[in-house]
């Protein structure tokens, strides 16, 4: 792929900043001048595709600031007229293990409150985009991971790992946003409420098969290759209709969340500091810890 790391492209298809103009860009939007520090951002000149590569060692764990990037990378995309987005993991183990439950644990309430908003925005923002997405899972992808994957519009999974909702397990009830999110995916109701109350994990062979995936690939080159031919299927001619069809399938979903979203904030802040929750998570990152 001739990609270039946050280049001009020549075509006009992609009209992304250079990396210091993206970095004043960041800067103005959030008030910090760092530049990306958890994501690669490349884009193909002559095909129009973003890759976006989740980098934050060891198990792309996801913090607020980490969920800012990933939004706003997707906010410039789009910008750009980016044709495709696709998102993929430095690790050749995990695609995205969820929330960062260190930054869960025995927090205070406003960092707590940062989190989740976060984590909304970036529904929010990947769920809603016109940008055609791909999720290319190199590894396992759990929670919060498992949302990332289910926002986009196809899933090609790399065999033996993990994908699934597993929030009950964690103690916490699973949000309207991603029950709407799981059933765009898996429509059959009764199967996503059994997964989603069970926390239910899938192996990336059983994943396909359930619907979860939709291909599975045998290397993380065959699966950009594999992204990039579902991405470039769609004329350019049909962009603007694709994104309109898109949005109005993913309209009523948007809406509830929007109508609710102070609500699912409060929900989640006053489960996330209960005692038992607590203590649960502290248990959690110590058997986290013990496999090691
Ligand atoms: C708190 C929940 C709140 C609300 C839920 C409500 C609504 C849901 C809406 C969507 C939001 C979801 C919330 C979440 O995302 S909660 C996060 C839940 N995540 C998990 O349960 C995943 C836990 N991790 C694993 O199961 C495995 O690590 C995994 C299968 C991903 C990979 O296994 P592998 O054997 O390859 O690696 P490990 O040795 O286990 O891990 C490597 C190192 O990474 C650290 N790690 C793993 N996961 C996390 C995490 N979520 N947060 C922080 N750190 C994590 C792990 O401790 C290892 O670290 P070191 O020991 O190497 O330092």
């Amino acid at each position: 792929m001739a990609a270039r790391i946050m280049n001009l492209p020549k075509h006009g298809l992609c009209h992304l900043m250079r990396t210091s103009a993206l970095a004043r860009h960041y800067a103005g939007s959030t008030g910090s001048a760092s530049p990306p520090q958890f994501t690669t951002l490349s884009v193909d000149d002559k095909t129009g595709i973003a890759t976006l590569t989740l980098n934050r060692p060891p198990a792309n764990a996801l913090n607020a600031a980490f969920m800012g990037e990933i939004a706003r990378s997707i906010k410039e995309l789009e910008k750009s007229k980016c044709r495709g987005l696709i998102l993929t993991s430095s690790s050749e183990r995990i695609f995205c293990a969820g929330l960062d439950l260190k930054e869960c644990y025995q927090a205070e309430a406003s960092h707590l409150q940062g989190i989740w908003v976060a984590l909304q925005n970036l529904w929010h923002t990947l769920y809603s985009t016109p940008l055609i997405t791909v999720a290319l899972i190199n590894g396992h992808t759990v929670a919060g991971g498992g949302m990332l994957a289910l926002s986009s519009e196809y899933r090609i999974m790399l065999p033996n790992f993990k994908i699934g909702i597993n929030e009950t397990m964690v103690g916490l009830a699973v949000p309207m946003w991603l029950i709407d999110t799981y059933l765009n995916v898996i429509p059959n109701r009764r199967v996503a409420e059994w997964d989603l109350t069970a926390s239910r994990i899938y192996k990336s062979e059983h994943a396909l098969k359930a619907g979860l995936v939709d291909e599975l690939a045998a290397s993380k080159e065959q699966g950009l290759e594999r992204a990039v031919a579902f991405i470039s299927s769609y004329p350019k001619h049909s962009l603007v209709a694709r994104a309109i069809t898109k949005r109005q399938f993913r309209e009523k979903d948007l809406k509830n969340f929007e109508d609710n979203r102070q609500h699912d904030l409060e929900i989640f802040l006053s489960n996330i500091q209960k005692p038992n929750v607590q203590s649960y998570l502290g248990e959690y990152l110590e058997s986290l810890k013990k496999k090691a």
